[in-house]
């Protein structure tokens, strides 16, 4: 069992749902840095629950006390840093049923034979996907600390409800590709429903809203692309940067899938259609297209990273479901009650983000060519 995820640089998330306050411990991060606390809150405020029609009623201020690892003037001192994010808006008695008839889709059965009945089921307790709050946290200072070091990192909602976005461009087959990517990468910042055709947008959020007032929920899939990666970046056989990537993305609560480049497209190309052909480039060859998503070996290629994860609808819905009471063993059924997001994936945008930059973070800490070593400094 573990809810701590790196190699150098170490993330480990603590707290539920329902209990006093979540948050996470961060050991590694390169000293010396000074994060921008006003951008942190707008990245938290992206994820946010309570704040938009999709999403959860539930309103929390999501605002992290940092409470170690920054020195007197700010910065990053080298010793853990810990953040605690306070659960405020809570109301458990929405759970009580659920120990004896368990939610179809959620983790009550499965985690109360785990943990013998111990566990604490309201909210979901430890499973919530509000421990992605802290990860958050995490994540957001690591996507600035990229950033100083010119990698970007950017997601959108690539489908919801099967409504399609305009992909991103990150193939770089086409003239001006890496201008157009860099615009749709800003295009993104700071997008409170992060997609690139606004029209896609409205039918994504109308697709919600009638799958709210119908008692249901829908998934969808989030896109997210790093630039400026060097090349050789991650390590054989199981710490490749798509192994670390999928390990990380498993661990939001609800992903269901995960895809690197073209994906489970590639099983129906030919070698000759999937194979990036070489071009010189400034630092030896480089792909001149990109349907390996930046990764061969495990390796960053340096082309743009891309990676996709499947979001399964939000298993609380209204409707009533089959489950078992396990009082008595018969079959029952059961009205989820509580406040739950319609569709999961809007806040699962800033999540993914996250959750890349914190991977990406210490896979260049740790996995890094020599001459490209992630230093102070350097
Ligand atoms: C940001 C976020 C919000 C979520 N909100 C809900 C919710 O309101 N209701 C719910 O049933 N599940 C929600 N989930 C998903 C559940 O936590 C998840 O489905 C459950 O823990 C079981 O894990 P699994 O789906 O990965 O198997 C949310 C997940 C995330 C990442
Ligand atoms: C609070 C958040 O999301 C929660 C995630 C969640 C779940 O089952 O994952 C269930 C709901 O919890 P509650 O019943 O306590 O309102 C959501 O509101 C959040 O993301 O910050």
């Amino acid at each position: 069992m573990s809810s701590t995820i790196g190699t150098s640089v170490r993330c480990t998330v603590f707290g539920q749902s329902h209990s006093e306050a979540i948050g996470c411990v961060v050991e590694g991060l390169p000293a010396g840095f000074r994060p921008d606390m006003g951008r942190l809150a707008r990245f938290m405020a992206r994820r946010a629950p309570g704040r938009d029609p999709w999403s959860t009623p539930r309103r929390e201020a999501d605002a992290p006390r940092i409470v170690s690892g920054l020195n007197p003037d700010g910065e990053t001192c080298g010793a853990p840093l810990c953040a605690i994010v306070a659960n405020t808006n809570t109301r458990s008695s929405d759970y009580e049923e659920l120990r004896r008839v368990p939610r179809p889709g959620h983790a009550d059965w499965p985690v109360q034979v785990r943990w013998e009945g111990f566990q604490d089921v309201a909210g979901g307790g430890h499973f919530s996907g509000r421990l992605t709050a802290p990860l958050c946290v995490a994540g957001g200072i690591c996507l600035q600390m990229l950033e100083g070091r010119g990698v970007s990192v950017a997601a959108h909602l690539a489908e919801v409800a099967g409504v399609a976005d305009e992909p991103l461009v990150y193939r770089l087959d086409a003239p001006g590709a890496e201008a157009a990517l860099r615009a749709q990468m800003a295009a993104l910042a700071d997008a409170a429903f992060p997609v690139l055709d606004a029209e896609a947008g409205e039918a994504m959020r109308a697709a919600v809203e009638e799958a709210r007032a119908g008692l249901d929920s829908v998934g969808g899939v989030v896109e997210c692309v790093a630039t400026g990666l060097p090349a050789g970046v991650g390590s054989p056989m199981f710490d490749g940067v798509e192994n670390l990537l999928a390990r990380a993305l498993f661990g939001i609560p609800a992903v269901k899938g995960v895809e690197f480049g073209s994906g489970f497209r590639a099983a129906s190309m030919r070698g000759s259609e999937h194979n990036d052909p070489y071009v010189p480039g400034a630092r030896g060859p480089q792909p001149a297209k990109n349907d390996a998503g930046g990764i061969l070996g495990g390796l960053t290629t340096g082309a743009p990273l891309r990676v996709a994860v499947a979001v399964k609808p939000t298993s609380s819905i209204g409707r009533p479901q089959r489950s078992v009471d396990v009082a008595t063993g018969e079959a029952a059924e059961l009205r989820v009650r509580g406040r739950h997001d319609p569709c999961i994936a809007p806040r699962a945008v800033p999540v993914v983000e996250a959750v890349c930059a914190l991977v990406l973070m210490d896979a260049l800490v740790t996995f890094s060519p020599r001459d490209a070593v992630w230093r102070p400094g350097n």
